[in-house]
């Protein structure tokens, strides 16, 4: 079945790359042994697993060693809070924020119900921390900071080694789900604050399923998956061999291609939102200000629902988002958005689009082609334009004073 859409819905999944099914492939089919066993054929297969640990290492500058392969960036996520916590039993305070994925905030929730105390960490307008209200939390007491590297929704980028900082100041682990940032920005583990850092394959180009976390040298780690002495004891089960190839080739490809890439794609969304912002009345750029992946771009269109305008840029074969894949569909504002204090008339109208190193000049022409004459469409249906408009920013002002 031939896709031709233009998917620009890359914050939730990627494309998976045809070189990294050419490679992932003969692991499916041919070489099938088990890297544990003792004979040649699972041997092979051990191989094919060091070499793509060694491409992983290489992309965020860290040692193969450091290295632990998972099903993706949840069970990243899970692991290392679970394992910072167990490795230091007397500290029962977390510190996260309010705008992180739901593998962490869901997670912390459940920790704050078997007795941790947690602190949200708030973010300005911007979609950035205060980091006067992070030092204030820290105490010695703290076991764990998990904070994001960039935001899935809005693209914005915590500034994490400032971070890292303070927080081994006071002597807790550091976790950083990197799942949005790695291969959008350059990470380099060396001389980082960082202790553990989650990583998600279908997010790179590599299929569903995959992922590595991160776990620097000396930081003390008990694995989540109970089982056999798989990765060097850290977690438990037979890998997934074809999983973990595909995410060596794909690391492979990001590292090589990262710079003209990146750049690339932040040409492309800044001709995007320009253009949009330029052309079409009261919408905005949702963590404008901050410094943002160069992939990602988020924009509130006042007074309409950022579904009905998903659902016409689909007539028109486009893939975009109203933020996280996974809470879409809900109806529910973005906790991230609301977070940001956004106003009423934009929390509901606003949409994501995310890029990656296929998008091409013409898609974003196409895009730039149909959006103007949707908004407007849509706004002219809208209850909100004229009467209710003025019910609704009282609305905001109410909501603002509460
Ligand atoms: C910031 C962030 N963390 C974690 C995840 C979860 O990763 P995975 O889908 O590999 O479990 C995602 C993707 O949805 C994400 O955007
Ligand atoms: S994209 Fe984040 S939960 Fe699915």
């Amino acid at each position: 079945m031939e896709n031709n859409c233009i998917y620009l819905d890359n914050n939730a999944t990627t494309k998976v790359d045809p070189a990294v099914v050419e490679a992932m492939m003969p692991y499916i089919t041919e070489y099938y042994g088990n890297p544990s066993s003792m004979h040649t054929f699972g041997g092979q297969v051990s191989k094919a697993i060091r070499q793509a640990r060694e491409k992983v290492a290489a992309l965020i500058g860290a040692e193969e060693s450091e290295i632990i392969f998972t099903s993706g960036g949840t069970e990243g996520d899970n692991a290392a809070i679970r394992a910072a916590l167990q490795a230091q039993p007397q500290k029962r305070h977390i510190i996260t924020t309010q705008v992180e994925h739901p593998a962490v905030l869901n997670l912390c929730k459940q920790m704050q119900n078997q007795g941790y105390e947690v602190t949200y960490l708030s973010v300005d307008s911007r979609g950035q921390l205060d980091l006067h209200e992070l030092e204030a939390a820290l105490t010695g007491n703290t076991a764990l900071v998990t904070i994001m590297y960039a935001n899935n929704e809005t693209g914005v980028i915590f500034p994490i080694e400032e971070i890292g900082k303070l927080v081994k100041e006071y002597g807790a682990i550091f976790h950083v789900d990197a799942v949005q940032a790695v291969g959008k920005i350059p990470l380099n583990m060396k001389n980082s604050t960082i202790d553990m850092l989650s990583i998600s394959g279908h997010k790179i180009h590599a299929p569903k399923g995959i992922g590595a976390l991160y776990v620097r040298r000396g930081v003390r780690f008990r694995p989540m998956l109970i089982g056999g002495g798989q990765e060097r004891g850290r977690r438990g089960g037979t890998p997934n061999v074809p999983g973990i190839v595909a995410l060596g080739k794909a690391a492979e490809l990001e590292l090589l291609h990262i710079e003209e890439a990146t750049a690339r794609e932040r040409r492309l969304r800044d001709r995007l939102e320009k253009a949009i912002i330029n052309t079409i009345p009261d919408c905005e750029v949702n963590g404008h200000g901050s410094e943002r992946l160069p992939n990602t771009t988020n924009i509130g269109f006042k007074y309409i629902e950022g579904e009905a305008i998903l659902l016409l840029l689909n007539q028109h074969g486009i893939c975009a988002s109203s933020g996280s894949a996974c809470s879409s569909g809900s109806l529910e504002p973005s906790h991230v958005l609301r977070a940001m204090g956004l106003p009423y008339t934009t929390l509901h109208g606003s949409i994501r689009f995310s890029l990656c190193r296929y998008t091409t000049e013409a898609e974003i022409d196409a895009v730039l082609g149909v959006l103007p004459g949707i908004i407007e469409r849509l706004r002219a249906i809208s209850p909100f334009t004229n009467d209710e408009a003025g019910w609704l920013q009282e609305q905001e002002q109410v909501l603002a004073h509460r």
